[in-house]
């Protein structure tokens, strides 16, 4: 029997594109509430109740609200794609491929918080690093990326794309976050397995779909003798024998003049990159936001789920 999936923020811009991932599939059951009642309580609150898993893409506040409509339920799992449960040690983090175990974790789990943006990068990078021991407890760990404008959802993609609102954004390359306090930085710090928050400055740039997760490093200042060909081989060992995470030959990185934060939009992979050489090295995370950043994510979530 097909499983029953609703996506609560079906009409969002990461409910789209999971719902676009999904047009093919026989397997799954969409259930679904028409556009104008989107925010109808009660038959929201049904349809969250009649599926087998429910996708939540929607404001941290209304998946909260949703996980409460589903409380006495004992049956329905749910995949949340929101920051509301991602620190939450009763919640699978959905990042598969973030340790041998985890894929078997989310496979088994109830309740899913699928990671941000950001973090599946950073993360990524930096926690087989520590998984190692090779970057110490102290080491001050700084985070500076660039995502596409559909990364802010309807409301950024509105303002960067319709230049009649009073709010429009114009500026072709804009940094935010400037408060050092970005909602992703308790994420990041719990699954990088870091000691000290880094430092994150995210930044948004005039294209709709893609990211880079930069993560630069002194060689000196980590454990052990490190170089960049020690540092890739760490990465390609830690996610060898899967294929949504790839790591980059050392001969790519080293030939490539520029790289392109809109190369994988569209792609559900993420592809890990080692530049540098001497004393420092740039480790970068290259993805769609709305692919293993988010919907690309949540799907492979789900088909881990449905294969328990
Ligand atoms: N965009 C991205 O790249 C990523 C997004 N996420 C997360 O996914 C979630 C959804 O984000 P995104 O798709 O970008 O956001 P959007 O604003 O594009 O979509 C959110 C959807 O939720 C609906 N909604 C809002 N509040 C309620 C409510 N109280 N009851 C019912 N429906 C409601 C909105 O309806 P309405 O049209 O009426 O506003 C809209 O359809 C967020 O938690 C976000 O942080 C995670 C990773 C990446
Ligand atoms: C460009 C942009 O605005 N990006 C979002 C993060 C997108 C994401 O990962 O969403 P979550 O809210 O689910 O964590 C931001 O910085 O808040």
């Amino acid at each position: 029997m097909a499983a029953k999936i609703f996506i609560d923020g079906e009409h969002g811009t990461t409910g789209l594109q999971i719902r676009s991932r999904m047009e093919s599939r026989r397997d799954v059951e969409m259930l679904s509430i028409p556009h104008e009642e989107r925010r109808n309580a009660a038959m929201r609150e049904d349809m969250l109740n009649s599926a087998d898993i429910a996708i939540l893409c929607l404001p941290d506040d209304a998946s909260r609200e949703a996980v409460a409509m589903l409380s006495g339920n004992n049956k329905v799992r749910v995949i949340d794609t929101s920051t509301a449960y991602r620190t939450d040690p009763d919640w699978a983090y959905g990042f598969a491929e973030m340790d041998k175990a985890q894929a078997g974790r989310i496979r088994a789990a109830r309740h899913v918080a699928n990671p941000g943006c950001y973090p599946t990068g950073a993360i990524g990078l930096i926690r087989p690093l520590r998984a190692a021991g090779i970057v110490p407890d102290s080491y001050p760990v700084t985070i500076n990326a660039v995502s596409g404008y559909t990364g802010g959802g309807k409301t950024m993609i509105a303002q960067m794309e319709d230049a009649s609102r009073d709010d429009h954004i114009d500026a072709p390359y804009f940094l935010y976050g400037l408060s050092l306090k970005h909602k992703h930085v308790p994420e990041m710090t719990t699954h990088g397995l870091l000691s000290r928050p880094p430092i994150f400055s995210p930044s948004v740039g005039r294209f709709a779909q893609g990211m880079l997760v930069q993560v630069p490093l002194y060689l000196e200042d980590l454990e052990g003798d490190q170089t960049a060909e020690s540092i890739h081989a760490t990465l390609a060992e830690y996610y060898a024998g899967q294929d949504i995470v790839q790591v980059a030959p050392l001969e790519t990185s080293a030939a490539l003049p520029r790289l392109n934060a809109e190369e994988l939009a569209g792609q559900d992979i993420m592809r890990l990159y080692v530049f540098g050489s001497g004393s420092q090295v740039n480790l970068v995370a290259q993805f769609d936001n709305l692919g293993k950043g988010a919907s690309g994510a949540a799907v492979q979530n789900m088909d881990l789920m449905l294969s328990a």
